[in-house]
């Protein structure tokens, strides 16, 4: 896991180590590390474009390697600027043409220095715009840690002159025009690689945001990461963390999911929910709902234990209920909260809280039913999703699975583990029942709250990653479930 860090409490890291290392330069190593992120970038392009010449508009097919800093006022241009004049040494085979544009007026005194001294040259605004369509690379330092929201008109407009020619940019730091503490994607440079210090913040890991960052690259300056209460979850950490079964194992031990979804209504819920339970690994499935749904399930899934009483449906060690509920119904909910072992607690079972859950429960809302069940506005949530999930994990005392775009695990005590990150093709409907099917499996498999949540979306993510940019209706999708378990699997052989 990785943490996720405020600009604050990076700026106070980068103030320890600078007591501690006086006259230490942390700048020329996020340079330097700017620089060869950079380099790589360009030779890559040049590689892959024929003939080898930078990609762009039509322009670009002659002349020299064109790589354009965009320069705020800050330390950020610094980092750009210094990179840019370590440019050379990297690409001695390539003819280059470094440019700046000091968006702000004046930038960074030191770095311009270093940049023209390797022969960079300053341009203005509508200079730079044009270079945007045709540059080899753009080096987005506008603003890092210190960034406010939005861009000027004129630095927007090179933004988009780089979105539109598909001009590859670096962002250093972050992409200016976000905020580093905040998810929200105000008017900023998209990039295709940001290259961040120390830590991920906020607007690295959280949607929209970080829609804009491309892929990011973590350089720790030799500066120790400070703590966080957020921490973003990796892929080593599903593969650790997966209940992989052995030779002692058997149904009971791998964990019995009972399943009390769906209605005669709504039958499909309850089928969905056992599809996310059995190809994610259940000993096994009991069903024990209304008999439409029961048939329909023994019908799709023939392994799945239906009782003749769905009152006594035999010993579980998790249940999922609430998908395909049409509303609150606290008389069901009640009864298999009285078997006292950990409940996903889904849709329509969230309106039934009793005043107390099992241990280990877990609370799987949308945006909309976290609202509902704060009493708050959508859009409050919305502006701030973290915050919300911590009051309803506090006040509730179970751990709090939040859907969308960036999925959380949060527990009581507010720790909070972020999802692998998704597609927005499972924003379908029927993938949040398929996931509290998923999240049971890992309950009754005997993991805590938060890592059975957060297990849960990352896999149900990361397949939606593998069968990339197509539409999949999500019990299609659960039956590849098993594609990242293998992988998973395979990461962990020596
Ligand atoms: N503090 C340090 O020792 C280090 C800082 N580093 C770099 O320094 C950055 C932080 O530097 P600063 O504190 O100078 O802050 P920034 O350079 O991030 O931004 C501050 C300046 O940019 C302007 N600005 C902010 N948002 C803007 C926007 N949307 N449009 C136009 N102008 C905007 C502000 O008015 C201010 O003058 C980090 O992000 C990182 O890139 C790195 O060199 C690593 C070491």
């Amino acid at each position: 896991m990785l943490p996720v860090v405020s600009a604050q409490d990076i700026r106070d890291a980068e103030q320890a180590w600078f007591d501690a290392h006086p006259g230490g330069d942390l700048m020329a190593v996020a340079a330097d590390a700017v620089a060869r992120a950079a380099a790589e970038l360009v030779s890559m392009l040049a590689w892959y474009s024929e003939p080898p010449t930078p990609r762009g508009g039509a322009d670009s097919a002659e002349g020299p390697t064109v790589v354009l800093v965009v320069a705020g006022p800050g330390n950020n241009a610094g980092d750009a600027l210094f990179a840019l004049a370590g440019l050379p040494d990297l690409l001695p085979d390539t003819e280059l043409d470094l440019v700046v544009w000091p968006c702000a007026g004046s930038t960074h005194a030191d770095g311009l220095a270093a940049a023209k001294g390797v022969g960079a040259r300053t341009v203005d605004a509508d200079a730079a715009l044009s270079l945007a369509a045709r540059a080899a690379l753009v080096l987005d330092g506008v603003s890092g840690l210190g960034g406010r929201p939005g861009l000027e008109p004129a630095v927007l407009a090179v933004a988009d002159a780089c979105r539109a020619h598909r001009t590859p940019v670096l962002a250093v730091d972050l992409p200016s025009g976000l905020v580093a503490d905040s998810h929200e994607a105000h008017a900023c440079f998209t990039a295709d690689l940001t290259v961040t210090f120390i830590a991920h913040k906020p607007a690295h890991v959280l949607a929209p945001a970080s829609g804009h960052c491309g892929e990011v690259r973590l350089v720790d300056l030799g500066v120790a990461a400070p703590t966080s209460d957020l921490q973003l979850v990796e892929e080593s950490d599903c593969a650790a963390w997966y209940p992989t079964p052995d030779a002692s194992s058997d149904k009971y031990s791998r964990g019995v999911v009972g399943i009390d979804t769906g209605t005669d209504d709504y039958p499909g819920a309850a089928v969905l929910g056992v599809a996310g339970a059995l190809w994610s690994g259940a000993g096994m499935v009991r069903y024990a709902g209304p008999w439409r749904p029961a048939d329909l399930v023994l019908a799709a899934h023939p392994s799945v234990v239906v009782p003749v009483d769905p009152a006594d449906p035999g010993r579980v060690q998790a249940w999922v209920c609430g998908s395909g509920w049409p509303g609150p119904d606290a008389e069901r909910l009640a009864r298999r909260v009285a078997d006292d072992v950990p409940v996903v607690v889904d849709a329509g079972a969230l309106g039934a809280l009793p005043d107390a859950l099992p241990a280990q429960s877990i609370l799987t809302p949308h945006a909309g039913e976290l609202a509902r069940l704060l009493d708050v506005e959508r859009a409050a949530v919305e502006a701030d999703p973290l915050t919300h999930a911590r009051r309803a994990a506090r006040q509730t005392g179970a751990t709090v699975l939040l859907k969308g775009a960036s999925q959380f695990a949060v527990d009581p005590d507010g720790t909070a583990l972020l999802a692998l990150p998704g597609t927005a093709w499972t924003a379908t409907a029927g993938s949040g029942d398929v996931l509290a099917g998923i999240v049971g499996t890992f309950l009754a498999a005997g993991l805590p709250a938060a890592r059975a949540a957060v297990l849960g979306a990352s896999l149900q993510a990361a397949t939606a990653r593998a069968v990339r940019a197509a539409p999949i209706p999500p019990e299609r999708l659960a039956e590849q479930l098993g594609v990242i378990i293998a992988h998973w699997g395979d990461s962990l052989r020596p």
